[in-house]
């Protein structure tokens, strides 16, 4: 059984409750259910955390923040299910930029029900008691759970409570609250193909008879639009478990640094613009092009991942693209720039001194990782819940600027665009001023991780209201 510092003090009765995770085989939800398991697991509680095999490899070797022995206390189940097609992402979609090409992939996991099934009933029979943890786009795959006896059924929502608060409030005829200004948000045009959109609500029959919710925020960082979705669940539970990523990390020796670190370790604080949108992003060679010299022209230092959106099966063996920069640009742009192609150390390179600024298409994994560690965010929403999550950062939290408007999303973002939004963030009064509201945000963060602090109880609470 897993045991560690936070773990003392806990009764052995607890290991009679176990949890399953079932995630969406996507990188920004496989990555949230597992650091929430990591969380759980300090609490004595054995994890069982469910996918198919490719998803399973996926999620873990690229497990972030935390020593790798720690997730193997992990019961890991990879389930086969049938083989599906892993095509390529297309830049060129004009009617969205959600990445279908990952359908095949989500519906091969729908696949899943039956081994997660059988799975539960065995546990259950062994186990006090059995919580599962769901995402909410996985709702059919965990439907079994509501007919077990001692099994209890939680709906993960993978973004933050601002995005689906404002869903559910607008669904109720945007209400007056006392002490709750809403902003302007985008409709969700754009946002997903209608195929999605289908898919979305068909899951979210699933979850009408669940035994509550839970988020990654924190009261800390968004308390009011915690209390609008409260508000908005009637009797439900909401549990706003996060942030569930790591706020501190551990420095690594030279040795083992990735390059962007040691890259890192030579520059000056807060000098270093990152530049990354992403596993579910792919540009037309277009943009990436205006994203060089936009980069180049700004005189800012920066760290550019530069790569596709993921494939459904990432392990799939066809060669990724490697994308032509503008000829000479790395010559030019050397020890201003580094050009990252492959997987990004994301957290470590938030959490360096050194970077003062992000880029970011504003997926909510990005975006708390970011205001956990305290950088600014530079927005250019893509997809999904993004456009509204751009809404939060710089409307609500003031954290952040707008690199390029949704309203002219099908537009190519210029290099001039470019230019200027890096600008304004690190050479300005104004990014200066988010710099300071951003850490001062998380430095609210890590003292309601702090003993008596507010995401401290509510995760006490959650662990104590499961295993009681
Ligand atoms: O090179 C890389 C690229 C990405 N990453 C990590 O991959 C994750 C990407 O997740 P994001 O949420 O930012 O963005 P994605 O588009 O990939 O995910 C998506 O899934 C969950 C949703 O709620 C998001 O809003 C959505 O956009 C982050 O945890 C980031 O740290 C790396 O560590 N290295
Ligand atoms: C490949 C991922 C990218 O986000 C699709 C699942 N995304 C989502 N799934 C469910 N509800 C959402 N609300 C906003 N985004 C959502």
């Amino acid at each position: 059984m897993a045991s560690n510092s936070q773990s003392k003090g806990k009764s052995l009765h607890q290991s009679h409750v176990v949890v399953v995770m079932i995630p969406f085989p996507a990188q920004g939800h496989l990555n949230q259910l597992l650091h929430l398991s990591h969380r759980i697991l300090s609490h004595n509680i054995p994890v069982h955390y469910v996918s198919t095999t490719t998803h399973i490899r996926q999620a873990t070797i690229r497990v972030q923040g935390w020593d790798h022995n720690s997730i193997s206390n992990i019961h890991f189940h990879d389930f086969k299910v049938p083989s599906f097609d892993s095509p390529s992402p297309n830049p060129n979609n004009s009617e969205t930029k959600f990445p279908s090409h990952l359908v095949p992939s989500f519906l091969a996991s729908t696949h899943l029900r039956k081994p997660v099934a059988t799975l539960l009933k065995s546990l259950s029979c062994e186990a006090k008691r059995v919580i599962v943890i769901h995402d909410s786009v996985m709702a059919s795959v965990a439907q079994d759970a509501t007919n077990i006896k001692n099994v209890e059924n939680y709906t993960f929502h993978s973004s933050c409570a601002f995005t689906t608060s404002v869903y559910f409030w607008e669904e109720m005829g945007r209400p007056t609250i006392e002490g709750l200004h809403v902003p302007e948000f985008p409709s969700l045009e754009g946002c997903f193909t209608t195929e999605f959109l289908d898919f979305i609500i068909a899951e979210s029959k699933f979850c009408e008879f669940n035994d509550g919710n839970i988020y990654n925020t924190s009261r800390a960082i968004e308390g009011k639009y915690i209390e609008l979705m409260e508000h908005a669940s009637g009797s439900k539970k909401v549990w706003a478990l996060g942030p569930f990523n790591p706020l501190t990390i551990e420095k690594k020796n030279s040795k083992e640094k990735h390059i962007s670190i040691r890259w890192l370790d030579k520059h000056e604080p807060n000098s270093v613009i990152y530049v990354s949108f992403g596993t579910t992003t792919t540009f037309t060679q277009e943009q990436i092009g205006q994203i060089a010299i936009g980069l180049e022209q700004s005189k800012q230092k920066f760290i550019w991942v530069l790569r596709d959106a993921d494939k459904g099966d990432i392990f799939d063996g066809n060669e990724v693209k490697r994308h032509e920069l503008p000829k000479g640009f790395e010559e030019r742009v050397e020890g201003m720039g580094l050009v990252v192609r492959d997987w990004a150390p994301q957290l470590e390179i938030l959490s360096h001194p050194s970077t003062g600024g992000f880029m970011s298409h504003c997926g909510w994994n990005s975006c708390i990782e970011s205001i956990t560690m305290g950088v600014p965010i530079a927005a250019w929403p893509m997809h999904s819940d993004q456009p509204r999550n751009t809404v939060l950062i710089t409307e609500v939290l003031r954290v952040g600027l707008v690199v390029k408007d949704w309203a002219l999303r099908d537009e190519l973002v210029t290099a001039s665009v470019i230019e200027s939004a890096v600008k304004r963030m690190m050479e300005t009064k104004e990014g200066d001023e988010m710099r300071e509201r951003a850490t001062k945000l998380k430095n609210a963060i890590h003292r309601s991780m702090d003993d008596g602090g507010v995401s401290r109880m509510e995760m006490d609470s959650f662990i104590a209201y499961i295993t009681s």
